[in-house]
């Protein structure tokens, strides 16, 4: 592998990052403005497999000790970072990356930076957004009927005590027409969407509102999210909504088993890590979920990759325990997840890195197939027909910033 030479620089922040983008290939992390844009591809690293996260991180100790940066910013993001997507499932046919891209655009708290590989030239400029497209998605391999018969067979399981959570998802189809700008759909969804992670790598891009793990100079978060409820019609309704989710002993379990996997999972890492007592409820444009945030501070010199690979698959997208809930998974879902419900972020030569889960997302092949998931986690007291109304208001973010 040749070493990578890479240089950072100070620039006026740029207004919105998304312009800056290529229109078909996007790479992109963002949230309220801030994060990181890339251009072209100066390495990509691909992998696959169960030891998918831990040899990424493996390879990327290597591409960062051999890497000379000069980078004079020196905040999250600056510097050499590689952008990744992973698939869910060990045996998923889907490839999982890592991208150190040819140029990177970032904007943080005011300061704004450009940092190029191995002397790219490209000139950074906006480019004039492409032809305006509208595409319908349609049911795929597990159709409503489907998915409601796969929620009651996986309370059966639950009821005779084969396992505790399973998180079920089913699937949306659709083609994306030849040359498409995708920075169209990022920017409805950054629009839409403004206190989620709008991402985009390797054709795969969404919006997710749960934060897999951060990390930054040994200290460690993560938002866990499980539990969610529809938004009320009116402010009394919508008060009433949250209300009932923050309440309701069936979505507290599930949301328990989610931040217990977490902080399973992080603890060997850091014993004072701990998560915020009771879960809040989070308010999204579609949905209210119950969180918890994590934190704490790393006591074993730990990347973002290496907890990364600790943490996933979390009980938030798989279920417990993790082992039965991923059989189920395989059992009742007729479809490959992709990079659904897989880590997507970026990781620095110094190995911090912000991370989300990927959700609320669509993968777009270079044939212009779209396929999204949305799921649900299931638990015993799980009812067929809010959990597949619960997926619609999940897939609305895709469905919307696509039609
Ligand atoms: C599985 C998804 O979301 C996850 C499942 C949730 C739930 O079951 O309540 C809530 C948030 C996410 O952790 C999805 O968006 O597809």
């Amino acid at each position: 592998m040749t070493d990578l030479t890479v240089e950072t620089r100070r620039i006026d922040p740029v207004p919105s990052l998304i312009p800056y983008s290529d229109p078909t290939h996007p790479l992109l992390f963002l949230r309220r403005g801030d994060g990181i844009a890339g251009i072209g591809e100066a390495l990509r690293l691909e992998f696959r497999g169960p030891t998918r996260l831990a040899d990424a991180a493996a390879a990327w100790r290597e591409v960062a000790a051999s890497a000379r940066v000069d980078d004079e910013v020196r905040i999250g993001g600056s510097g050499l970072v590689g952008f990744g997507a992973f698939a869910f499932d060990d045996d998923s046919t889907r490839t999982s990356v890592l991208i150190v891209p040819r140029v990177v655009i970032g904007r943080r708290n005011g300061v704004g930076w450009v940092t190029r590989v191995n002397g790219a030239d490209d000139a950074i400029t906006a480019s004039p957004l492409g032809a305006e497209y509208r595409l319908s998605l349609h049911p795929g391999a597990l159709p409503p009927d489907a998915y409601r018969d796969a929620v009651r067979s996986a309370v059966g399981r639950i009821l005779s005590g084969s396992l505790e959570k399973v998180v079920l998802a089913r699937d949306l189809v659709g083609h994306v027409p030849a040359g498409a700008d995708l920075r169209r759909v990022l920017l409805e969804l950054a629009l839409g969407y403004p206190d989620t992670w709008t991402f985009a790598v390797d054709g795969h891009l969404g919006s997710s509102p749960e934060t897999l793990v951060r990390v930054y100079g040994g200290d460690v978060t993560a938002r866990v999210l499980a539990g969610s409820h529809a938004r009320g019609a009116d402010a009394e309704a919508d008060a009433a909504a949250a209300l009932e989710l923050a309440t309701s002993s069936k979505d507290l379990d599930e949301h328990r088993f989610a931040v217990e996997s977490v902080l399973r999972a992080l603890r060997p890492h850091g014993p004072g890590i701990t998560s915020t007592e009771l879960p809040f409820t989070l308010k999204l444009p579609n949905l209210w979920h119950l969180a918890s945030d994590v934190h704490g501070r790393l006591s074993d010199g730990s990347g973002a990759l290496d907890l990364v690979a600790a943490l996933h698959p979390t009980a938030a997208v798989a279920g417990t325990p993790t082992r039965a809930a991923l059989d189920l998974i395989r059992e009742l879902e007729p479809f490959d997840r992709g990079r659904y419900g897989g880590p997507v972020g970026w990781v620095d030569q110094a190995g911090d890195g912000k991370w989300a889960i990927s959700l609320r997302s669509a993968e777009v092949d270079a044939d212009g197939t779209l396929t999204a998931f949305a799921g649900a986690g299931i638990v015993a007291e799980s009812d067929p027909d809010r959990e597949l109304a619960e997926t619609k208001l999940k897939f609305r973010p895709i469905v919307e910033a696509f039609g």
